[in-house]
């Protein structure tokens, strides 16, 4: 029953039918755990400012303690804007309940209790990819080759699993911020309210709204608002180059045609692309190798791009 009833309700999503935040309440989805908004209350403190990890563009996230099972978890409380949060709020827990592997941010539970649009997810201890790339605080070490690769390798298994499906999920929101560090650098991907089923048959998928993160779309994407797994492969390909290049997806300080580093890193020989706090750490050899496909990854037409399963494969041998 509850299959057919999130299929209905994923295909609701996508259709963008009325909401049905509610619904998900009443009936419950089987292994989450439906909480009260007095449970996450006391489990953040009263979603105390100390306890905020982020904010991110649908609401902000707090760390939290839940005392009857001893977890540490992270809480997302959307904020409240109409049908179009409600939208992203079944949309992210209906997805989360189909999909699960160890590569993807895992949800505890929700609460959609009287208005309210929460989500609990495990926490992930070590946060984004972002703040381990980017902006180092004084006296941080910068990430070293073989981490970096496996924090790559694994997120690429991810998505892998993602495109996999039947129809291929669409993740849509691929970048530094949604890719979530536990013990050990093992990366996750979160962030699912933005995830699209994939188009089947000839069929594409057009999205309603045409978001830009940064540097992260593809081109043809901008233009006709067209989902395809390749759209993904891009935003990828602009990941690995982030991480293996340590610069942004999108540095508006630089003149174009180098604020994005899609275009830049195009024209750039290897020696110039390399992070500098990553010399004499990899060989030539795997050097070229990931940043041969990465740059396939962002070609600006979709057929040049390689499957998530060629990169996969690239990356397990630049990991080795
Ligand atoms: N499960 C989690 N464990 C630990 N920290 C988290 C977790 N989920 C989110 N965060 C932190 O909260 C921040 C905001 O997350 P969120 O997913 O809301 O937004 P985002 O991905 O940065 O942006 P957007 O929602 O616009 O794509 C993250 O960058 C991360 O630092």
């Amino acid at each position: 029953f509850l299959c057919v009833v999130c299929t209905e309700m994923v295909e609701s999503v996508v259709t963008m039918e009325a909401p049905h935040a509610e619904f998900i309440t009443n009936q419950g989805l089987e292994g989450y755990k439906n909480f009260t908004y007095n449970e996450l209350y006391v489990a953040t403190d009263g979603f105390r400012i100390d306890r905020l990890l982020g904010q991110g563009g649908f609401g902000q996230v707090y760390k939290g303690f839940l005392g009857s099972t001893n977890q540490e978890v992270a809480i997302k409380r959307l904020d409240l804007q109409g049908q179009q949060g409600d939208r992203e709020f079944v949309n992210e827990v209906v997805m989360l309940s189909r999909l699960h592997h160890p590569n993807l941010v895992k949800l505890v539970g929700y609460c959609a209790n009287n208005g309210q649009r929460i989500l609990v997810y495990e926490y992930m201890p070590l946060g984004s990819l972002y703040n381990h790339i980017h902006d180092l605080p004084p006296g941080q070490q910068p990430l070293d080759w073989s981490t970096r690769i496996n924090i790559l390798l694994g997120a690429a298994k991810g998505l892998e699993y993602l495109h996999s499906k039947a129809p291929p999920v669409i993740n849509r929101d691929v970048k530094c911020e949604n890719n979530l560090l536990g013990e050990g650098y093992h990366p996750k991907l979160s962030d699912f309210g933005l995830a699209r089923l994939g188009p089947t048959g000839d069929n594409t998928h057009v999205s309603t709204r045409v978001m830009d993160t940064h540097g992260y779309c593809a081109p043809e994407y901008l233009m006709t608002g067209k989902l395809t797994v390749s759209t993904d492969i891009y935003s990828f390909g602009v990941v690995m180059l982030e991480v293996v290049t340590g610069r942004i997806a999108r540095d508006e300080s630089l003149p174009e045609p180098n604020r994005d580093l899609a275009l830049w890193a195009a024209e750039q020989g290897i020696a110039n692309l390399v992070d500098p706090a990553l010399q004499g750490q990899c060989s030539l050899n795997r050097l070229s190798m990931t940043f041969a496909v990465a740059r396939r990854c962002v070609r600006e037409l979709p057929d040049g791009r390689p499957t998530i399963a060629e990169v996969v494969t690239a990356l397990t041998r630049a990991a080795v």
